[in-house]
């Protein structure tokens, strides 16, 4: 989507720090590399991967710095310094995010460096202190949208930390970003 394109440059372009002490990125449900290619424009010093079902990803040719990977984020996530969820983990219910953060937590593991990674979930988070009332009204609409073609929710701030401290993560740090969605850090 172009306007999810163009939302992922400023998020780049303002949150510069969140990418540049990176190697390595999966951005997993990632589909046909539109996100992956607009970080890479303002990062090309990373190596980034698209892991998404087979089908999805399939007819997609890799380039020097892009590889694609058709898997199951439930059964294994490849490993770099951080994985990436765009509107992905709110369509799943919080059993099954427990299931993905856990593989995420095995793909950040550095085993040779002792180096732990984070991940990078760009999401809503519903009620924030700080936020306009009509605002919260137009996320909950989304929430009932997501619970009636999906399994998934939205999600407070205390429902986000409920799930990261659930699956063995130790912190986190949320930046709103414009419109609707956050930018959540999660580290282990
Ligand atoms: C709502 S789309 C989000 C796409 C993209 N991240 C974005 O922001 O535009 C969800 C994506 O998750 C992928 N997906 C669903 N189940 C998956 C699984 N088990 N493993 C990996 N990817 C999966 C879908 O194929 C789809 O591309
Ligand atoms: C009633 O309207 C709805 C209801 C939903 O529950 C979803 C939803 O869950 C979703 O992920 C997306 C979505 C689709 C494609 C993307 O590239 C993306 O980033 C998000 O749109 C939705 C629209």
């Amino acid at each position: 989507m172009a306007s999810d394109s163009q939302m992922m440059c400023l998020v780049v372009k303002d949150c510069k720090q969140v990418f540049q002490d990176m190697d390595s990125l999966v951005d997993v449900g990632g589909g046909t590399g539109i996100i992956a290619n607009t970080i890479l424009a303002a990062f090309p010093h990373l190596k980034c991967t698209v892991l998404d079902l087979p089908h999805v990803v399939a007819n997609m040719p890799d380039t020097e710095n892009l590889k694609y990977v058709g898997g199951d984020m439930f059964h294994s996530i490849p490993s770099a310094n951080a994985i990436l969820f765009k509107h992905v983990l709110h369509n799943w219910s919080d059993e099954d995010c427990a299931k993905i953060l856990k593989r995420c937590r095995e793909a950040i593991e550095d085993k040779n460096e002792g180096r732990k990674g984070k991940v990078l979930i760009i999401d809503i988070v519903l009620d924030r202190d700080e936020e306009e009332a009509d605002m919260t009204e137009v996320k909950l609409i989304f929430d009932v949208a997501m619970m009636a073609v999906a399994t998934g929710r939205q999600r407070t701030e205390k429902e986000w930390e409920k799930l990261f401290i659930e699956a063995g993560f130790m912190n986190y740090k949320i930046t709103p970003l414009f419109g609707l969605r956050s930018l959540i850090q999660v580290f282990p």
